[in-house]
């Protein structure tokens, strides 16, 4: 197939719920959605999961466009692939930028299924027609206001809370979470917001049963983790520190980490996720599908990701309506009882609402092929 035309969108839509993390709160979501068209006119999307602000990793709208405009589109345009495998070689030359780079994979992916009219799932090799899916909550300022929400969740049949923690927010927290509710499968996540310095408070969540305890240190930390890993009962998961399938064989050879948590935009693409699901399954190593906050067309991709065997751990991907009061794409992602069923249409196999995109686009540029 040949890449006649890329078109970017910024896109501009207000959360539901504002989202706090150790970093602070997200009301407005900003990102871009790509899409490519080939030579017979089916259409691919993909979306950029960067923030405005470089907070959780150093690329942002700003320079995912910059990326975009001035190196990976020209990369690809004109181009025929056999393979959206291929991509990632047309991009080999250009260092990191990997969500910019993952937001012109991920719809050629879309393209690729839909020019074969397999499911995005199919064309990933997933096996799974539903998945099962977590909920992901923010920090809040009263407890009684997240024992609430850990609780709506709970009842609306979430199969794992997971929770932002932060120095000062974290063991009684979880305590407070555990004393109502012993049973459920819980989580935290500290986004990088401990140092070593901190293993003390760290090891006490070991008490809580907890499944996990996600990216406690720096973002770009994988021997201080191993560290910790060795003090601490309750697996480590990676999240931030994780850019690569070389990155993933090094965390799991030091035993930095027990479980991975995969991002296709910070792993630059469904292929480079593909092949770190498959190292760890080879390792035994559990993955899970972590979030962005995407819209649909994002989500859509998880969905589809996580139908891969070794996603053994339910992900972050929760229903549209946990996020948006209107998503961008038909039907809506819908989570019940804690799972989602994976759409047999050809590509991400939901219908991009076009008339909701154009609603919260912001900017637009259209690229063609000379
Ligand atoms: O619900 C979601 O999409 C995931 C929410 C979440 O935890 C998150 C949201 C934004 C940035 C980073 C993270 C994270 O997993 O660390
Ligand atoms: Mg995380």
């Amino acid at each position: 197939m040949k890449i006649e035309s890329v078109t970017i969108r910024r896109m501009s839509m207000t959360m539901k719920n504002p989202f706090t993390t150790s970093f602070g709160t997200i009301h407005q979501r900003d990102f871009l959605l790509a899409t490519v068209q080939d030579e017979l006119g089916n259409e691919g999307w993909g979306e950029s999961v960067a923030f405005t602000y470089p907070w959780y990793s150093e690329e942002t709208t700003e320079t995912c466009i910059h990326m975009l405009r001035d190196f990976l589109i020209p990369a690809v345009l004109g181009k025929t692939i056999e393979h959206p495998d291929e991509v990632n070689e047309f991009f080999a030359p250009i260092r990191k930028n990997n969500m910019a780079k993952s937001t012109i994979e991920g719809a050629v992916w879309d393209l690729y299924a839909k020019r074969h009219d397999m499911s995005l799932a199919e064309a990933l090799g997933g096996e799974r027609d539903h998945i099962e899916v977590g909920i992901s909550i923010g920090i809040e300022e009263r407890v009684e206001d997240l024992l609430a929400n850990v609780k709506g969740f709970i009842d609306e049949g979430y199969k794992r809370i997971k929770v932002k923690i932060k120095p000062g927010q974290d063991v009684e927290v979880i305590r407070a979470i555990r004393n109502e509710f012993p049973d459920v499968p819980l989580m935290a996540d500290a986004n990088s917001a401990y140092t070593l310095d901190d293993a003390e408070v760290l090891k006490e969540l070991d008490q809580f049963n907890l499944m996990m305890i996600e990216q406690p240190l720096a973002s770009d930390d994988i021997i201080d983790h191993a560290k910790l890993q060795r003090q601490m009962s309750t697996p480590i998961c990676l999240d931030e520190s994780i850019h690569s399938l070389e990155d993933t064989r090094k965390a799991v050879e030091l035993g930095s980490c027990r479980i991975i948590n995969i991002k296709i935009g910070r792993v630059g693409g469904l292929t480079e996720a593909k092949k770190i699901h498959d190292y760890c399954a080879a390792k035994g190593i559990d993955v899970w599908c972590g979030g962005m906050l995407e819209s649909g067309i994002g989500r859509a991709h998880n969905v589809a990701l996580t139908t891969l065997p070794n996603f053994t751990l339910p992900g972050d991907t929760a229903g549209s309506s946990r996020y948006w009061d209107q998503d961008i794409i038909k039907p809506e992602v819908v989570a019940e009882n804690g799972y989602i069923t994976v759409p047999n249409e050809a590509g991400i196999g939901y219908k991009t609402d076009i008339e909701a995109i154009d609603q919260f686009t912001v900017d637009k540029w259209v690229f063609r092929a000379e």
